[in-house]
């Protein structure tokens, strides 16, 4: 559920400014993300602020609410401590807290829970949470906490795209994402050179600006220079903070030498190569202080779904649409696919099927159809390439066009931008 309100109001009541230690006035519309499973809970909960003039996203477990940060900052999360039917022991919720404050420990976090006792809430002030609100609550109550909360905070969000915290926007929870997480938290402040290693469009380009984002250049951009382009090579010696080079690895010996030679000394560099061993020795020790490895997505286990189901909040949210949910079929085709172009090829891929979704949910012939082949195997082969040629997904526009207008050729026609007659030539040749 996502409540977006444009009139301003106090969190502390009419003609109560709040404001933060910066003495910003935190007073007028906040944005909340509210985590809670319950949407009884959520829609209550939802509806105070909302009639207090706030904006409020709702996020129904950590998942979605590690989604949600990837893509905005709150002034303030509200977050219950249990996700799980049955579970009380908030462990869910401890895990979540404890990520969110590492990513941003300017958040502030009001946990609201039923099931813990008090002992557990305090231990959730420990842990980084600002305050607590037991169910049921008041909604003055917990209206005024929020704000409390807001207020202590020194950072306001003024624009909450530009205030992501750098971790929040890697998303996965597979060992080596969460250990790619830990390694941007602990590196980005420092000067080390880094080198982000990994396939094309598994995120390398995302992982330098995260570090260039949380360093204390943070405020200007960094200078990027694909190695690729000799015409590009001249932004090198104009390089005065962060240099993130693209491809070195792609360079023959003499040109990695003589970009050796370029590099200037007080620079920070952060390469982007897929196969460190590549690099000329000098040029690995100048460029690799520290090496971070990102897998393929086949080797990240269910990152892979999590990943699609964000880029589905993602589209769904840009072309205004409800957000599809995915068939076991889809489900299984994007965990036994190896994308071609890794998760850049998989959020295509599902930024397609949900603009062309006209069904309301994405099964596996709407993320790719050439693959239905695939899954119907009993065991599909995860390291098979998908078919992403051009008649593949010729084939995949064509059919989702006609499913959409109920196979009205005409209408198919106008929405792919042919004539009649190219269409039906074009489905004369995929056999439709
Ligand atoms: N773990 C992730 N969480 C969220 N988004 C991701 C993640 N990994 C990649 N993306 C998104 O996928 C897209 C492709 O990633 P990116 O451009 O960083 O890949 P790349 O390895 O630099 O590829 P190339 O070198 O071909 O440009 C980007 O939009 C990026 O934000």
């Amino acid at each position: 559920m996502t409540k977006p309100n444009t009139t301003a109001s106090a969190l502390s009541g009419p003609g109560q400014a709040v404001r933060d230690r910066t003495g910003n006035d935190t007073s007028s519309r906040a944005t909340i993300l509210l985590v809670d499973d319950n949407p009884e809970v959520a829609r209550a909960i939802a509806l105070a602020f909302d009639c207090a003039g706030h904006a409020i996203d709702v996020a129904t477990g950590p998942e979605d609410a590690f989604s949600m940060l990837a893509q905005r900052r709150y002034n303030a999360i509200l977050l219950d401590l249990n996700f799980t039917q049955g579970q009380t022991s908030g462990a869910e919720g401890f895990a979540c807290l404890a990520r969110i404050v590492a990513d941003d420990p300017a958040a502030a976090v009001v946990v609201i829970t039923a099931h813990s006792g008090i002992r557990i809430a305090v231990a959730a002030m420990q842990a980084g949470a600002l305050d607590f609100v037991m169910k049921p609550w008041r909604n003055a109550d917990l209206i005024a906490r929020v704000g409390a909360a807001i207020a202590k905070r020194a950072r306001p969000v003024t624009d909450p795209a530009a205030f992501v915290p750098a971790p929040h926007r890697l998303l996965g929870d597979s060992p080596p994402i969460v250990a790619a997480r830990d390694l941007i938290r602990r590196i980005a402040p420092t000067a080390a050179n880094v080198l982000v290693e990994g396939p094309p469009g598994s995120g390398r380009s995302l992982v330098a600006t995260l570090i260039h984002d949380g360093s204390s250049h943070a405020d200007g951009p960094a200078t990027i220079v694909d190695l690729g382009d000799p015409a590009g090579w001249s932004r090198i010696d104009g390089a005065t903070a962060t240099l993130i080079l693209r491809d070195p690895d792609l360079l023959e010996t003499g040109a990695q030498l003589r970009l050796l030679d370029r590099l200037p000394d007080a620079v920070r560099t952060i390469g982007i190569v897929g196969d460190a061993a590549r690099l000329s020795p000098r040029l690995r020790v100048r460029l690799g202080t520290i090496v971070l490895p990102l897998p393929p997505l086949a080797a990240r286990g269910e990152d892979a779904l999590l990943l699609a189901r964000h880029f589905t909040r993602v589209a769904a949210e840009r072309h205004g649409k409800p957000v599809p949910p995915f068939t076991a079929s889809a489900e299984g085709l994007i965990l036994s696919t190896r994308w071609t172009d890794e998760v850049r090829g998989l959020a295509q891929a599902v930024e397609r099927a949900v603009l062309l979704d006209d069904d309301g949910v994405i099964d596996a012939g709407a993320l790719a159809p050439a693959l239905v082949r695939t899954i119907g195997t009993a065991s599909p082969d995860p390291a098979a390439p998908l078919d992403v040629s051009l008649s593949a997904s010729e084939r995949v526009m064509i059919e989702a066009a006609l499913r959409q207008h109920h196979h009205n050729v005409s209408h198919a026609a106008a929405a792919l931008g042919l004539s009649r007659q190219a269409l039906y030539r074009r489905m004369t040749r995929h056999g439709l």
